[in-house]
């Protein structure tokens, strides 16, 4: 069976994706587009020659016949409505994080995908996806380190525009990290402080950069978690998980070593797109083999909500200055 996807959002991850499903997976088919900027939705249709419909709105996309599932990556607070539409529609939908900007938003997702009665919506954490994480939750899950006690992390980005703000280092940010980290150590957020070191000259006055945000979990780990967007020399994503005995490190990308000029060194990637491309085709097709067997699987609703919540807990976090609690409504059984 060919799914038949529509995307609302042609810009970055859009494009991405639809060129993916294009071109490189397998059973899917773009059939219909829209973005607000319509030439736009119109100019990735020409780049990937789609022969797909451009619509004026997501909302007409959501309901068109011939569209089987929908492909949310637009702007983050426009999710929800689209997400909430296509539950209503009964279609399945795979959503970019955030799945809505505020944990409230999450928590109307939540309650209309329960009323539809099956799991519809496939939240865009695609690190689950990603070959150097999933060794690591094998290696945690088996066992191999003892009990996890620790986690050091960092999420560097080389630079980000004007429009990127301080509350974006948790939403926009962070809350890959909020996720990944629940998901390794089959835990959930008790705590959260955020620390602002000696502020970057390469940032803009709209964002305080480097933030260190420490967390707690139920089970007692201790994490920090350095999120540094102007770092100017690359995309680099840290992780190290300490047990009782033994350390997990994430691996490096995989990357030429070179001998020149007397020096060995390789290169560093400068994008998310690159870093996470192999993670993408595996999260994508997993939602599109979902769709075709009708019953998808991956990242919830639910692993929305709860990253949403302690993204919340966080931005409070960055405001006060004081450690912030985290309180994690209980998980229903649809969820389990
Ligand atoms: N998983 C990841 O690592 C990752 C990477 C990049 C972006 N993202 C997420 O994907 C989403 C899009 O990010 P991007 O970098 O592609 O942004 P972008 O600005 O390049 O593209 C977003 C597109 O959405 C369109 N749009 C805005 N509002 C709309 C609406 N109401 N209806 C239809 N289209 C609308 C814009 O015109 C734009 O073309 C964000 O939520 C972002 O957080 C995730
Ligand atoms: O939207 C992007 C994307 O989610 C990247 O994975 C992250 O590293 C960036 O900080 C964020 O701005």
């Amino acid at each position: 069976m060919t799914v038949r996807i529509g995307v609302i959002g042609t810009g970055m991850i859009g494009e991405e994706h639809s060129r993916r499903i294009t071109q490189t997976l397998t059973d899917g088919e773009i059939v219909a587009v829209t973005d607000v900027n319509a030439e736009q939705a119109q100019r990735m249709a020409d780049n990937l020659g789609l022969s797909a419909k451009v619509y004026d709105n997501g909302q007409d996309l959501i309901k068109a016949d011939d569209v089987d599932a929908v492909l949310v990556t637009s702007w983050g607070p426009t999710h929800e409505e689209y997400v909430l539409a296509a539950i209503e529609a009964g279609k399945y939908v795979f959503c970019e994080k955030p799945l809505a900007t505020t944990a409230e938003g999450c928590r109307n997702i939540i309650d209309a995908e329960i009323q539809a009665g099956k799991r519809m919506v496939q939240v865009g954490f695609m690190r689950r996806y990603d070959s150097g994480y999933k060794m690591m939750k094998d290696v945690i899950d088996a066992n191999k380190l003892g009990e996890p006690l620790m986690i050091h992390a960092a999420h560097r980005n080389p630079e980000v525009p004007e429009r990127y703000v301080t509350p974006m280092a948790i939403h926009d940010t962070l809350i890959h990290e909020l996720d990944t980290f629940r998901w390794l150590l089959d835990d959930d957020y008790k705590s959260a402080q955020v620390i602002f070191p000696r502020k970057t000259r390469h940032a803009h006055s709209k964002v305080e950069d480097p933030q260190m945000v420490l967390l707690e979990t139920v089970k007692g780990v201790r994490i920090d978690v350095e999120v540094f967007v102007n770092c100017q020399y690359g995309y680099d994503i840290q992780c190290s998980v300490v047990g009782e005995e033994g350390i997990a490190n994430l691996p490096e990308p995989q990357s030429l070593q070179y001998r020149q000029a007397g020096k060995l060194s390789s290169d560093i990637l400068q994008d998310w797109k690159k870093r996470f491309n192999d993670a993408f085709d595996v999260e994508l097709q997993a939602f599109i083999d979902g769709v075709a067997n009708g019953e998808i699987g991956g990242p919830s609703s639910w692993d929305g909500y709860a990253a949403a919540i302690a993204g919340d807990v966080c931005v409070k976090a960055q405001e006060s200055g004081q450690i912030e609690s985290i309180e994690m409504p209980e998980r229903p059984g649809f969820y389990a």
